[in-house]
């Protein structure tokens, strides 16, 4: 879609309306504009009575700025972030003085805190304190009006700011203050700055609430809008110069916040990231990975600058920041995972499954984040069941990386060592090696929104190793990279991952990632483990299609049979070797191991189906055929473009196929 719009006309019926309302709001400022006499402006305004009544303004809209701030904020915490019974009624009550007149507003503030009102003998018995007539009566009808603006314009930038930001500092292990502090409020300066401004611009403008509540008494309660009112009978000339002055100091907060008073946290953005389809999804290409990954591997030393690591990082990035300690994990999850974890030190696991198997589900249970399921965790000889998220030493990247906008790659970094009060000199020093580390070490100065998908996802992870983990949870950290990248950064990783002395878990989706990264792969289906096993074991013996299928194998389900596997379908497939017969099972079969031919096979396979080419797609140097048959399921055979060419395959083409007996893998599920 474009993003320009075509500029039309707009339609006479709204437009003239429209022009109508920019002249009715226009016009009260232009009479003022047009009445003022500029020569006596100064005069006016420097008069002993208007300076006054400017001072007391200043004064009380300033403490009920202040008052807003201290009430306000929480409460949009409040409302923003707990759930709780009654909300709408605190939401209506928040807004209540927004759409009330001010008048009301006054009344209702006399008979709550007046003298003769509810808590008004009890403050002047217990405190002597007696609002109306004083300047505090000012202040507090003040506050009633304006607070409302502070609280909306905050609830929702709390209610914009993504929650896996606070998480993932929770999980670098800082406390819920220091996240508030560090990352909550930062992130939503622009709301609060904005809500702020608002709240002071009408605290300022106050005139019916304090009138009725506070009266007006000059030097005491008398603001400048009292005063205005009280100088257009006496001096006309001079209320308008007064309300001049008012219109300026609105219009000014106006233009400066220039329609940022919606809320939404600027900062909130992600970094940009630059997002390709999925990985290869073959299981040959993940070998060709791992191979290739392992020739990276032998060129450079563990520890020491990646292939793209970036140029010139110095000798001392070849040192180990690993604190050397090691981590088994034992972990019971129950809930919607119900499953048992144990794991040696260094082991990396990847955690597939299809969408909604709950790998997620289970990375926030070991976190402690979620309600949904319960992980009784052990790293090491520490039990960290009973530990808050910030207090367990389980870091976490989330899908998107979740870097603070607001600080810079290398402050991301020492962000952890930071909230475990390491210096701040050392916390750099630390950070800034780990970066070097992760080939990012020039980027140190830039804002997350500066980096490349890549970029920020390698600062991710440097952030969340620096933090000292036991435990380290990569939610599809490679996810966003395009192809180049993404072979990089899992070298990367894999060459720093080997050195981490806790266990690994890593969410995928990419088969080359599950092989080439992990040392275990943990296949999970609602919640519980289909298969935890290598990777040479899960892509030879897939215990379920869909990871078979991921792993870029066919995987026809069925019954087994004396000699084979009975398809639902009614069709068979004869294998080498048998299973107990009537048990169900999966019949794995290697798209390299399936031949096409153009003419029925004469000879040895038993496995012959006639069918039609339905998709013929290029995976690296080799063809991926996809046959449709009446007889069997879909089959993937791949072959060589030549053989392609020979056979004069294209779609639609009428084709046999064939797998040899002892080609086929049976699983037994
Ligand atoms: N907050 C929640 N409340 C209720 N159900 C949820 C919640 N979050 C997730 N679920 C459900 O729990 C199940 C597991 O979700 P989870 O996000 O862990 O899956 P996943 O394996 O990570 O999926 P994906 O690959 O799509 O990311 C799904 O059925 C999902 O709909």
């Amino acid at each position: 879609m474009s993003r320009h719009r075509t500029r039309t006309r707009p339609p006479l019926t709204l437009a003239l309306p429209a022009l109508l309302a920019v002249a009715f709001l226009l016009l009260p400022l232009a009479g003022i504009l047009g009445r003022t006499e500029w020569g006596e402006v100064g005069t006016h305004l420097t008069s002993p009575g208007v300076v006054e009544a400017l001072r007391l303004s200043l004064f009380v809209s300033l403490w009920a700025l202040g008052l807003s701030l201290l009430l306000g904020v929480p409460l949009a915490w409040l409302l923003a972030r707990v759930p709780f019974k009654g909300k709408a009624f605190v939401r209506s009550l928040v807004l209540l003085p927004m759409v009330l007149p001010p008048t009301v507003g006054g009344v209702a503030l006399l008979l709550g805190f007046g003298r003769r009102g509810l808590l008004g003998p009890w403050l002047e018995g217990t405190f002597g304190i007696t609002l109306p007539f004083h300047t505090s009566g000012a202040v507090v009808a003040a506050t009633f009006v304006a607070m409302p603006f502070l609280v909306i314009s905050l609830e929702g930038a709390l209610g914009g700011l993504k929650q896996s930001y606070e998480e993932t500092a929770a999980s670098l292990g800082a406390s819920p203050v220091r996240v508030f502090f560090t990352v909550t409020l930062p992130m939503v300066a622009p709301g609060l700055i904005a809500g702020a401004a608002l709240t002071w611009a009408r605290a300022l403008g106050e005139f019916g609430a304090t009138i009725t509540f506070a009266g007006n008494l000059p030097g005491t309660t008398q603001t400048l809008p009292l005063q205005v009112y009280l100088l257009l009978q006496d001096e006309p000339e001079a209320a308008t110069s007064v309300s001049l002055l008012l219109l300026v100091i609105a219009m000014a907060v106006l233009i400066a916040l220039r329609g940022r008073w919606t809320g939404t946290p600027a900062a909130a953005r992600p970094a940009e990231v630059r997002a390709t389809g999925p990985g290869p999804a073959s299981a040959d290409e993940a070998a060709a990975a791992v191979a290739d990954e392992a020739a990276e591997t032998e060129r450079t030393p563990a520890g020491a600058l990646s292939a793209d690591g970036g140029a010139g990082a110095p000798a001392r990035a070849a040192a180990d920041p690993h604190d050397g300690g090691r981590w088994p994990l034992h972990a019971d999850v129950t809930g919607f995972n119900e499953l048992t974890l144990d794991a040696e030190p260094g082991t990396t696991i990847a955690v597939v499954g299809e969408n909604g198997a709950g790998k997620t589900t289970l990375l926030r249970a070991l976190l402690g984040l979620t309600p949904r399921a319960h992980a009784q965790l052990r790293l090491g000889d520490t039990d960290v069941t009973a530990l808050p998220p910030h207090q367990r030493q389980v870091a976490w990247v989330p899908q998107d990386g979740a870097l603070f906008p607001h600080l810079s790659a290398l402050a991301n970094t020492a962000y952890g060592l930071r909230a475990r009060r390491v210096p701040r000199a050392e916390a750099r020093r630390e950070a800034r090696l780990w970066l070097e580390r992760l080939g990012v070490g020039h980027l140190a100065a830039r804002k997350p929104a500066q980096l490349s998908g890549g970029q920020a996802q390698r600062v991710a992870l440097a952030r969340a190793l620096a933090a000292r983990p036991r435990l380290l949870l990569l939610d599809e950290p490679l996810a966003a990279l395009d192809q180049t990248t993404r072979a990089r950064v899992r070298h990367t990783l894999r060459t720093h991952l080997a050195g981490f002395g806790g266990v690994c878990l890593i969410v995928t989706h990419d088969p080359v990632e599950a092989v080439s990264l992990a040392d275990r792969v943990l296949v999970l289906a609602d919640g519980r483990t289909l298969q935890d096993a290598p990777p040479t074991e899960v892509t030879r013996h897939p215990r379920s299609p869909w990871v078979a299928r991921m792993l870029g194998r066919n995987a026809w389900p069925g019954t087994a049979s004396a000699d084979g596997l009975v398809l639902p379908t009614g069709g068979r497939l004869v294998v080498a070797e048998a299973l107990p017969e009537g048990s169900q099972a999966l019949a794995i079969i290697g798209p390299e191991a399936v031949s096409v031919h153009r003419d029925r096979p004469a000879g040895s396979p038993r496995n012959v189906w006639e069918g039609s080419v339905r998709e013929i797609t290029a995976v690296g140097s080799r063809l991926r055929v996809l046959v449709a048959s009446a007889q069997a399921p879909d089959l993937v055979a791949e072959i060589t473009p030549e053989a392609a060419a020979e056979l004069g395959l294209v779609d639609g083409s009428k084709v046999w196929t064939s797998v040899k007996a002892t080609e086929v893998t049976l699983v037994e599920l």
